[in-house]
């Protein structure tokens, strides 16, 4: 396990500071057991960090057989996640998790938004409109916006017409029409401690640029 030149190592460093010799020693048969034990079942595992004693690892499958490589990070904490796949999100998930992004979004909308600004949340509806994860929907919101050009000019303009496109999606998918005249009531800022979502220098999240 150890060779003859470990064990010289291993007999100089006992001299000089019996602790690191210790330490040395266990490095030693803590990497042996790792190789050995990673070879064993196929996995090879990667210390993160530059000092090769970080606590992310990256864990790859180094099977032959299979033609399938899985390739991820673990976190100290992320024990939930070893072993397991991810669960599929339900397009209703995904819709909930969407509006609820936008009417915050909206929320914290300014009043006087800069042209920056207005070319951003047009550009983000459009990408939107091309890259959201449910084919279908994506078509269909679309169209809803060839006929309902996002209308950003303030606030009140943006978190208006957003309610307007939810609920022409509502109505499609046979849902109660919301009462935008309540939209205000119904989605707020995003709840931040000591104002950590604004922009230094501002009275919301964006910046005056
Ligand atoms: C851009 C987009 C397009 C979609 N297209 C489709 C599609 O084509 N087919 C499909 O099956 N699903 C689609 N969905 C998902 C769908 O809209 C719903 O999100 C999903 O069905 C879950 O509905 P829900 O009843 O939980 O409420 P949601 O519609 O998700 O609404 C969430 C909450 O928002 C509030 N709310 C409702 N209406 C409004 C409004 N007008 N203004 C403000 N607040 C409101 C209510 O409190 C509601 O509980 C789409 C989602 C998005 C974001």
């Amino acid at each position: 396990m150890i060779n003859n030149l470990a064990c010289q190592q291993h007999y100089r460093n006992m001299s000089e500071n019996p602790l690191q010799a210790l330490l040395h020693n266990f490095e030693q048969v803590s990497n042996f057991v790792q190789h050995h034990l990673s070879n064993f079942i196929g996995l090879h595992l990667q210390p993160s960090g530059p000092s090769g004693r970080g606590t992310l690892f990256s864990i790859s499958s180094s099977t032959k057989a299979p033609l399938t490589k899985t390739s991820f990070s673990l976190h100290p904490g992320d024990t939930a996640l070893k072993g397991k796949s991810a669960a599929p999100v339900t397009k209703e998930e995904l819709g909930r998790a969407t509006w609820t992004f936008l009417h915050t979004l909206a929320a914290q909308y300014p009043d006087n938004p800069t042209r920056q600004q207005k070319k951003d949340v047009k550009e983000l509806v459009q990408i939107l409109s091309r890259m959201y994860p449910c084919k279908d929907c994506a078509d269909h919101f679309k169209e809803v916006i060839r006929s309902n050009p996002v209308q950003a000019g303030s606030h009140a303009e943006f978190s208006q017409w957003l309610c307007h496109v939810h609920n022409v999606v509502n109505r499609s998918l046979g849902k109660p029409v919301f009462p935008c005249e309540r939209v205000d009531a119904r989605w707020g800022k995003l709840e931040c401690e000591q104002k950590a979502c604004e922009i230094i220098g501002s009275t919301s999240i964006f910046g005056k640029i």
